[in-house]
């Protein structure tokens, strides 16, 4: 038997949505299990596509489906996320609606088919739309509407409407080679157009690389290193460890991830650059002397990242972020004690979490005397960002949302007394 063309992609989509949505997983990490039967790049791409569109519109799409419903489908029936799925192929992907049934239906077979086609029929006749601005998870809402007011919740859900820009690090700021757009900062660009990166001018050549102007200005607040020493901690792909380096750190990038760190020998081979590459979990290493700096960009939930990895929006909850900024404060801990007497400790994390980031600083400083905050100058970060009372940097959906927005962080550099 022929399998119904594009099936094998719309089984793949299916197959992520369910391991972010009934175990939690992150869609990075389940992407390439799911995709594993696919061979086509393109294919790969779709699956990749419909599962984050299902993800970015899913509140709206539920109130589609939930509309054309008489009894309510569970949350975790299938024939929800598989409608889910159907929706946001023909309103967000649009595809022709021919190949959404062929291929939503065969992924109910023995299931409840005809309900589904009923559901998706009457729904496509009424010329269904999606808002401009998606709806966000209502607890999501919530917790960020308890943190950071009304304005936050509406400049999220207006950056959620679509993959952001992509920015690039430029490896020698004078470099011609790349492929053009608007300066944020000296050395930093937001692309002007998408697409394939790797055919982008001066990627091959190691001119650049992708790195969203948030998670650039952590390694930038260490400045220069003339030859002093830097543990780069949970370092890979190596975005920092390619900045730290290009600035004259020594660095020391230590990750626990073998294949992500595989990805950092690569990056740093690409671009020319060098480091000392330690796989290892940061909570075991013990290095055999102090470092003149530390950058901790500590593991967290990436709740800043939420426009590329809409998957967070979904499963990240209350636990994981206590989890997570238990972790975190035991990093510190450690990162405390490789630092010379004199040194800079720069804590940075991709999450509009406090626990993760203002509460974890402030509990860290509390405890630790010898540490000062070394606040952050308006001169060191772009125009239209500027440092918190504390002198941290905390960045939200709506700083520079004029040209696109930024991924939430919060960045504090420390300096140890003694
Ligand atoms: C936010 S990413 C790092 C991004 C990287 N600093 C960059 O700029 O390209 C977090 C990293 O923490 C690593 N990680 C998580 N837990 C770790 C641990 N216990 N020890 C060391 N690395 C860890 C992950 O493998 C992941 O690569």
């Amino acid at each position: 038997m022929t399998d119904i063309a594009g099936l094998a992609t719309r089984r793949a989509a299916l197959t992520m949505l369910d391991a972010v949505l009934r175990r939690g997983d992150a869609l990075d990490q389940v992407e390439a299990r799911a995709c594993r039967h696919l061979e086509l790049p393109e294919d790969k791409a779709m699956a990749r596509a419909i599962a984050a569109e299902t993800l970015r519109h899913m509140v709206d799409l539920d109130a589609l489906i939930d509309a054309r419903t008489r009894q309510p489908l569970a949350d975790d029936a299938k024939a929800r996320t598989v409608l889910r799925m159907m929706l946001a192929q023909a309103l967000v992907l649009k595809t022709p609606a021919h190949a959404v049934v062929a291929t939503g239906l065969e992924l109910l077979s023995g299931g409840p088919r005809r309900l589904a086609h009923g559901v998706f029929g009457a729904l496509m006749r009424g010329d269904p739309a999606l808002p401009e601005k998606p709806t966000l998870p209502e607890t999501v809402a919530q917790r960020w509407r308890d943190h950071w007011g009304d304005a936050m919740v509406e400049a999220a859900s207006i950056g959620l409407a679509k993959a952001p820009p992509i920015d690039i690090t430029l490896r020698d700021p004078e470099t011609a080679a790349h492929p053009g757009g608007t300066e944020l900062i000296p050395g930093h660009i937001r692309l002007s157009e998408s697409g394939p990166v790797p055919a982008m001018p001066g990627y091959a050549e190691g001119a650049w690389w992708v790195q969203n102007i948030s998670a650039a200005l952590p390694a930038r607040l260490l400045g220069n290193g003339a030859g002093r020493s830097v543990y780069d901690l949970c370092a890979a792909p190596g975005g920092k460890t390619m900045q730290l380096a290009v600035k004259g750190w020594q660095v020391t990038a230590l990750d626990l991830s073998e294949k992500r760190n595989r990805r950092l020998s690569e990056n740093l081979e690409r671009t020319g650059l060098a480091a000392n590459i330690i796989t290892m979990d940061a909570l075991r290493w013990q290095p055999e002397a102090q470092a003149d700096a530390v950058l901790l960009d500590a593991p967290c939930t990436a709740t800043g990242i939420f426009r590329r990895h809409p998957d967070v929006l979904h499963r990240i909850s209350e636990r994981d972020i206590a989890d997570r900024a238990q972790l975190q404060a035991k990093m510190l801990e450690q990162a405390a004690a490789w630092l010379k007497p004199g040194g800079h400790l720069l804590y940075a994390v991709c999450s509009l979490e406090p626990e993760e980031g203002e509460a974890q600083i402030g509990q860290f400083l509390d405890a630790h005397s010898d540490f000062l905050i070394n606040a952050v100058t308006p001169d060191e970060l772009p125009d239209g960002l500027s440092p918190t009372d504390e002198g941290y940097v905390r960045i939200l959906p709506h700083h520079l949302a004029e040209l696109g927005g930024m991924d939430g962080f919060f960045i504090a550099r420390m300096q140890r007394e003694n």
